[in-house]
């Protein structure tokens, strides 16, 4: 299920996310042939994330030599050269100050000559990095994601974008506060993109981001909330500060610090995608665990518990973590044994019955209704409409009802 930590301030959060990404590349153990892949976003949300990485290295905790990056966007037509590209803010936050290699660095080029070649020929880079093993990310204060603005496919993929009025706006206080500073279009990693890497961290802050929050977590999946499509996603996490969090119904901020207190008392990290489990390992096994069972194929995967060292910034300092491991008795899933689709049809009685039988259209039923509640008026209409006797739909005429003294009876 998707995560959520939610911690004081903004601070707080940025450092629990900068921890967390430093936990992920050590335990991945990256080398140069098997680097980490991480998405990148730009935007003032992630600049205390940058400090604490930026912090951390200097200290001498990580190397980002084995790190591959790919930024989330750029505008089009800014020059590279610009203080408010997102080459710029890039290298001014965070890659001047760590020893990641300029060729392991991706950012889209907005002044590409072919732009949307430019946006395929990312893809198939990502894809030849191996995908994005965990993809960083903000939000705009209308819940779009990269600069996948409200109304975007959930399916999409990079390529160029018109930017909302709403982030035009949101944006210029980066430019001066002049609105026709703001550049017109983007290009973006598209919201499948970030579907597909393995795990998917969201740093959102401030009350005027609190909407988007609730609708992401609280509403349904949305295209004009395009942050909803984590709810798709196996291994998402948003991490808030309290200010974020303060259109979500209480019963919804409890059940999560819930999920992060019972994990840290009953001594479990909540882990995420096994490093180990490489994409199509994860498909075989969900292939696995999705096939019918038999004797050969019954796949004998169960969650439990294990002993594995955790570094001192996970959750909790326990040392158990959540994993699928490999049994020998059968398949062992606590799930509902068949799903229960649809229990309407029990309640209706078998037919032929006489009160089914009743249920005819040529047989009006009589409900009183009060008649300004009778919002449908195809009733009358049809009952207006005396050629449609005798022309083979009968079943359809109704009579001229009569108003009842409790209100009028229609017929369905
Ligand atoms: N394209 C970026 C997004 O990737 C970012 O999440 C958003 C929020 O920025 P901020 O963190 O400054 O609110 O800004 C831009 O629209």
């Amino acid at each position: 299920m998707m995560r959520l930590i939610i911690r004081d301030d903004k601070d707080t959060a940025s450092s629990f996310i900068a921890n967390y990404i430093i936990d992920r590349i050590k335990a991945f153990g990256p080398t140069p042939n098997k680097p980490f892949v991480l998405g990148l976003p730009t935007g003032s949300s992630p600049e205390g994330v940058y400090k604490n990485l930026v912090k951390r290295h200097k200290n001498g905790d990580i190397s980002f030599r084995d790190v591959v990056t790919f930024n989330m966007d750029e505008y089009v037509g800014l020059p590279r050269e610009h203080p408010e590209s997102y080459h710029s803010f890039m290298y001014r936050h965070f890659f001047s100050h760590v020893d990641i290699l300029p060729s392991n660095i991706n950012i889209l080029n907005g002044n590409a000559h072919d732009l949307e070649a430019e946006c395929i020929a990312y893809e198939e880079k990502i894809k030849r990095a191996g995908g994005i093993e965990l993809f960083l990310g903000g939000i705009g204060p209308d819940g779009h994601i990269a600069f996948n603005e409200p109304g975007s496919s959930l399916a999409s993929r990079t390529r160029v974008k018109t930017l909302a009025y709403d982030t035009i706006v949101a944006n210029s206080r980066f430019f001066g506060g002049d609105v026709a500073k703001v550049p017109r279009m983007a290009l973006t990693v598209g919201v499948q993109t970030v579907l597909d890497a393995r795990e998917v961290v969201i740093i959102i802050t401030g009350s005027h981001k609190a909407l988007a929050l609730q609708k992401c977590i609280e509403g349904g999946v949305n295209h004009m909330w395009t942050l909803s499509s984590l709810q798709l996603h196996p291994h998402a996490m948003i991490v808030a500060d309290d200010d974020a969090t303060l259109e979500l119904q209480v019963k919804t901020v409890k059940y999560f610090k819930s999920i992060e207190q019972v994990a840290s008392t009953q001594g479990f990290t909540q882990t995420l995608p096994d490093i180990s489990i490489t994409t199509s390992k994860r498909d075989s096994i969900i292939e696995k665990l999705d096939s019918p069972r038999s004797p050969k194929s019954s796949s004998p995967f169960v969650i439990t518990s294990s002993s594995t060292p955790t570094s001192p910034t996970s959750i909790s300092n326990t040392s158990k973590t959540l994993s699928v491991h490999k049994t020998s008795t059968g398949l062992q899933r606590s799930v509902t044994p068949e799903p229960v689709l649809d229990r309407m049809a029990d309640r209706l009685p078998p037919s032929p019955s006489p009160a089914f039988a009743k249920l005819s259209v040529s047989t009006p039923i009589q409900r009183p209704i009060t008649p300004e509640l009778v919002p449908d008026r195809m009733a009358d209409r049809l009952a207006r409409t005396p050629q449609m006797a005798g022309q083979g739909h009968d079943d359809l005429v109704v009579d001229e009802l009569p108003l009842s003294s409790m209100g009028r009876r229609i017929a369905v």
